[in-house]
């Protein structure tokens, strides 16, 4: 299959310019991406980054001021409006605060996209009632949505934005006003429909938790601009940017794990044989056995502060933080060799702790 051919989205050299009366905001500067079909590809950033508006344009809800649009294979620029609005339903959002029409039921929620087509009243009942069953709302039908909690609305949400058969299904912000057990069951359902349907999703967010849960590939944003991208197995391990490494850190507890360490040790503690060392292990978990055995070999005393283990795209991803005592370049050495096999250190001490040279 051609690259083209697999695309389900790209856009090319995107910018979004705001005019704000004597001020001009560059939301979106100069973004191109490319999204498989039946991926589900992340948009990682701070609020004010510029997600909401790069994904709009994906279905020109925003025009961009430069670039090209091109959707299953059309650039959807160049369409007439009535091609437009046929290309539009093949793509579909959910949205933070859910969107529903509070005086319409469950069931006229999720058949209100399908009012003005040509299907029957009957096929339209049914078609709503088999999407309600689908996201596990069947006995809700009837029920208003003020009498739903947040992760059911979110399941109303996506069962109507489903109503129109779409390919894509961009995802923005949904999870964030849920907690986190509602947040896993509504991730668990995207990635139940993506395999299910083949539905290409596209999810805006600003927590890596999320994007590790169910994406296959991130995009990471600053200012306007995509800073990073690739597969997540891939930029959780080898994040290359600062931005990157804080989210990641931040959602393996590691960045909170090493605030409260230093916050309670000061260098002055530290000897001139050891470090507070941070350590990576990608793959197999029996990694962390690496280390102890390497101590024991090379007489290092290595005490543990901090670890904790992850599941990334099906792989295990380890991190610790100890302490090391004893001959710590022979210790480094062999331990840098395994640096190919997934197992990566960084030495903490100046970096973080409080008088960084101070020994
Ligand atoms: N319609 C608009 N008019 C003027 N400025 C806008 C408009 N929409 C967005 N902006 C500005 O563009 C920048 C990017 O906003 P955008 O909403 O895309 O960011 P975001 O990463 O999605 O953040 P958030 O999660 O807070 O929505 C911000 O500075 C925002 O204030």
């Amino acid at each position: 299959m051609s690259e083209q051919v697999a695309n389900a989205i790209e856009l090319k050299d995107i910018s979004v310019t705001f005019h704000n009366s004597d001020q001009a905001i560059e939301a979106v500067k100069h973004v191109d991406l490319q999204i498989k079909r039946g991926d589900i590809y992340g948009i990682i950033g701070y609020s004010g980054a510029g997600k909401s508006t790069l994904v709009r344009v994906i279905n020109l809800l925003q025009k961009p001021t430069g670039g090209k649009v091109i959707v299953n294979h059309q650039e959807i620029q160049q369409l007439k409006p009535v091609e437009l609005r046929q290309a539009r339903k093949k793509v579909s959002m959910i949205f933070q605060h859910f969107n529903l029409m509070k005086s319409r039921t469950v069931q006229g929620n999720v058949e209100y996209p399908l009012l003005g087509t040509k299907i029957s009243k009957r096929e339209r009942r049914e078609k709503a009632q088999r999407l309600l069953k689908l996201v596990g709302l069947s006995e809700y039908a009837e029920t208003y949505p003020s009498r739903l909690s947040g992760g059911q609305k979110q399941r109303v949400a996506i069962a109507r934005a489903l109503a129109s058969d779409p390919e894509i299904l961009i995802s923005d912000e949904a999870t964030s006003a849920l907690d986190p057990k509602t947040t896993k069951s509504i991730l668990t359902l995207l990635k139940q429909l993506n395999q299910d349907l083949g539905l290409t999703i596209v999810l805006i967010t600003h927590e890596m938790q999320v994007i590790k849960t169910i994406c296959h590939n991130v995009a990471v944003m600053d200012a306007g601009e995509i800073i990073e991208r690739g597969s997540v197995a891939k930029v959780f391990t080898e994040p290359q940017q600062k931005l990157t490494n804080d989210f990641v850190e931040t959602s393996t507890n590691v960045k909170e794990a090493i605030e409260r360490i230093t916050s309670t040790i000061q260098i002055s503690d530290f000897a001139a044989n050891q470090e507070l060392m941070y350590f990576n292990f990608i793959g197999n978990s029996t990694k962390q056995g690496v280390v102890s055995e390497f101590s024991q070999k090379y007489g290092v005393d290595v005490n543990i502060l901090f670890a904790n283990i992850d599941q990334i795209d099906g792989e295990n991803v380890g991190y610790m933080i100890a302490i090391i005592t004893g001959d710590l370049d022979v210790f480094n050495d062999a331990i840098e060799m395994l640096r190919p096999e997934g197992v990566k250190t960084r030495i903490l001490t100046n970096e973080t702790l409080q008088g960084g040279d101070g020994r």
